[in-house]
């Protein structure tokens, strides 16, 4: 079932806060990261589409069918909160089973499904169990086989990963893949975690105010952001204002730096954007885009070691995979990109 919001407006009564101009189609068995600052909307846009919240303009489809003024109940959606909401007097298969008991399903065939459900979710020997004797990652996957057992035509997900350790997050990030895409489930993931977004989603939304500031596949949003709150938001981002010089040439307080054409007039304000990972040690060719500083807060993690360049009063954020911090760098001229200096809506 596709989920469809279209010119959508909600306005908290009495705050003047909510979401306004939200639209967004998300297909069967498609998934759509909603990110973006803390307060900008993101559980808001997801109570509209549940029926918690009624917008106050604009229409909720769902498989194409104007769902604004259904109830929660007819609307057949799993919802996965961050804080899993489970029964705690119920064993984990009852509490699996609750959906399918509230829908009238008799008790044997309620009891089937539920251990099916448990299965899926690699937790069928756990069934007796009570939340308190399970894990955090354990409690969030009965949550997850609470919210597919009915079958549901999408999936609301509202940070359901965020208690988990980071190989159990991988673990279900993959699990939620698999039975969404197999089952064709449109679902919905908000998350704080822009790696789950990027590598997760089919595509993301990125939001701000209230709006949303940029809808693309994770690779559209990450190499050409909309706009410098975007391109800040989602990644490492070296930003800085800049004035046009040449089609393909921006004036900064670090200098003239080369880009990519870039299409903008010449004077324009712009603001120019380097990704960490796209600095190389050493000086360019011809001293093109070329960067020398003092090295501070060099950090090694593993798979890239991450440094801050001090260049006169600019601090660049630079990503390598080297041993040793490098105190001259450059860039390519592909991969310093040009974008609208500022967005009408900063964040949230
Ligand atoms: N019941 C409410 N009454 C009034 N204002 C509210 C209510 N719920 C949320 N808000 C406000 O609406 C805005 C959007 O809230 P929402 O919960 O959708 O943000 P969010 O992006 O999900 O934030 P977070 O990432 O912190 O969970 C915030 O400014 C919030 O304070």
């Amino acid at each position: 079932m596709s989920v469809t919001l279209q010119d959508v407006c909600f306005r908290y009564a009495g705050s003047g806060v909510g979401v306004s101009a939200i639209s967004l189609a998300i297909a069967p068995g498609e998934l759509l990261a909603l990110i973006g600052p803390s307060g900008c909307g993101k559980t808001t846009v997801l109570k509209l589409i549940a029926g918690f919240l009624v917008p106050d303009r604009g229409r909720v489809l769902l498989a194409g069918q104007d769902a604004t003024h259904l109830p929660t109940r007819a609307r057949d959606l799993g919802i996965v909160f961050q804080s899993y909401a489970l029964f705690p007097h119920m064993s984990a298969l009852d509490n699996v089973a609750y959906p399918l008991k509230v829908r009238g399903l008799a008790a044997a065939l309620r009891r089937r499904r539920a251990l099916e459900a448990l299965d899926m979710v690699g937790l069928a020997g756990e069934a007796s169990r009570r939340p308190a004797a399970l894990s955090g990652g354990q409690q969030q996957r009965v949550a997850l086989a609470r919210a597919l057992v009915f079958r549901p035509k999408a999936l609301l997900l509202d940070e359901p990963l965020s208690a988990l350790d980071a190989a159990r997050r991988c673990e279900m990030r993959d699990e939620i893949r698999r039975l969404q895409r197999a089952h064709g489930i449109a679902a919905l993931h908000i998350t704080h975690d822009q790696e789950e977004a990027l590598s997760m989603a089919d595509r993301v939304a990125v939001m701000g105010r209230g709006r949303i500031l940029q809808l693309g596949t994770p690779t559209e949003v990450y190499r050409h952001p909309a706009n410098r709150t975007v391109a800040a938001f989602v990644g490492g981002a070296n930003l800085w204002d800049g004035r046009v010089a040449g089609p393909a040439a921006v004036d900064t307080a670090l200098g003239r730096v080369v880009t990519r054409p870039h299409g903008f007039a010449a004077g324009a304000a712009v603001a120019v954007l380097v990704r960490p990972e796209r600095f190389r040690a050493g000086e360019g060719p011809d001293g093109i885009n070329t960067f020398r500083g003092t090295v501070e807060r060099d950090r090694f993690l593993g798979s890239v070691r991450r440094f801050d360049l001090k260049v006169g009063s600019t601090t660049l954020s630079v990503e390598t995979a080297d041993d040793t911090p490098a105190s001259s760098v450059h860039v390519p001229p592909d991969a310093v990109q040009v974008i609208v200096a500022e967005s009408d809506c900063n964040g949230g």
